[in-house]
């Protein structure tokens, strides 16, 4: 089985035709999304500026938030130049009232939080809804990718569960700059629907069915970023950061090759141009949080110093613990692990890492 379909072609002027048919897929029902976040922020503004004019409604933990956002048509804290023309009446802190009224629910909490916003809401609450994780990292203690946390812990089965992955930062979203998402779900209408509904004149819509791939690999790349931003922080330079983003994609492509073996081509955007981006883009979380380990920030301070996720920290401690299980040979997820996770210096763990680099 292939890791992807053809790609959906969202572009004005092209496939208006496969447009249209998509967006009836998708009906006039109420998407929410649920996180205030930057992503949670970049969504919203493409859901809600689509041409068929789709009703979003929007789940965030502070009413401060909620009550300027509702004032101003902002969002106070993330991507706060970007006007949302969201209905300001379906803003609330109040999640199961948000889940009740919406059939597509797009969750873009932080991965490491996700259970606690969760902890009121039941799997009756999720039945018969679509629900789709727009959020890169593993969920805490289970140790599990969010479709597949989903699909355990709340029942939802796969054919009502979908991720969004792909090369694509808010802050460029915000920017209306062009970026490529891809939509991955075992069910092929369920993903062409979803991708009509994040079309937008600067996004362009791929679908897949690798839904573990593409989430393993949205996952693991944080990591990646990591390293990067702490090999830039101790003065690396971009030779060898280009031979540990070469050593990184055979990493992730020997992980997900493991974990859920189908036939996928690792150079596609899901996987190495998700890893690139992060890796190597002034607005990366995770690189930023790297570099200032590189720079010898504590954890903690780097942590403090950043109003953002790196999901990459909690990401390194899942995967080590899931690998385990499957001892794949994952020299730079080690050597990250052992820097934030056991205190070992970042000058002796990269120069023992560099002796394992081709
Ligand atoms: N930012 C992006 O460009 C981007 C792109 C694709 C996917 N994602 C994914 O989306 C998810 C959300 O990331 P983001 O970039 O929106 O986050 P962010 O770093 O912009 O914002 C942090 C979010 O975490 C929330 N938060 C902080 N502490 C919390 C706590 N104790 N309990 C509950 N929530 C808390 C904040 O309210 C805020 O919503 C992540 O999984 C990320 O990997 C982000
Ligand atoms: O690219 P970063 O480091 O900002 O991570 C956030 C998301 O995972 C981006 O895909």
């Amino acid at each position: 089985m292939s890791g992807s379909w053809s790609g959906l072609n969202y572009f004005p002027g092209k496939n208006k035709q496969l447009q249209a048919a998509n967006r009836e897929i998708v009906e006039k029902s109420t998407t929410a999304v649920i996180g205030g976040g930057s992503w949670g922020t970049a969504i919203v503004k493409i859901l809600s500026e689509a041409p068929g004019g789709y009703p979003v409604s929007w789940w965030m933990r502070n009413q401060d938030q909620i009550n300027h956002i509702v004032k101003f048509g902002r969002n106070p804290w993330y991507l706060s130049s970007v006007d949302l023309d969201v209905d300001r009446k379906h803003i609330s802190n109040d999640l199961r009232k948000v889940i009740s009224g919406a059939e597509t629910l797009i969750f873009s909490v932080p991965a490491a939080f996700l259970k606690d916003a969760l902890k009121d809401i039941r799997p009756e609450d999720l039945q018969g809804k679509r629900v789709v994780s727009a959020i890169k990292g593993f969920v805490p203690d289970d140790n599990m990718i969010v479709g597949e946390f989903f699909n355990k812990e709340f029942g939802v089965p796969f054919s009502r569960l979908a991720v969004v992955t792909g090369p694509c930062h808010a802050e460029e979203v915000a920017l209306e700059k062009l970026s490529y998402l891809t939509i991955a779900s075992k069910n092929r209408t369920l993903a062409r629907s979803i991708g009509a509904l994040f079309s937008a004149r600067y996004i362009h819509v791929n679908v897949s069915d690798d839904i573990y791939g593409t989430e393993y690999a949205a996952v693991l790349k944080n990591i990646f970023a990591i390293a990067s931003g702490i090999c830039h922080g101790l003065g690396y330079g971009d030779n060898f950061q280009a031979v540990l983003i070469a050593n990184a994609i055979q990493e992730i492509k020997r992980f997900v090759d493991a974990v859920h073996p189908i036939d996928r081509d690792i150079k596609e955007s899901a996987y190495l141009g998700d890893l690139l981006v992060t890796a190597y883009s002034q607005f990366s979380r995770n690189r930023t949080f790297g570099n200032m380990i590189g720079k010898g920030y504590s954890v903690k301070s780097a942590q403090m110093e950043m109003n953002m996720i790196a999901e990459g920290y909690f990401a390194v401690k899942c995967l080590y613990e899931i690998n385990r299980q499957y001892g794949i040979s994952m020299p730079i997820c080690e050597a990250v692990y052992a820097i934030l996770y056991k205190n070992n210096s970042p000058a002796a763990e990269i120069r023992a890492l560099s002796g394992k680099l081709k």
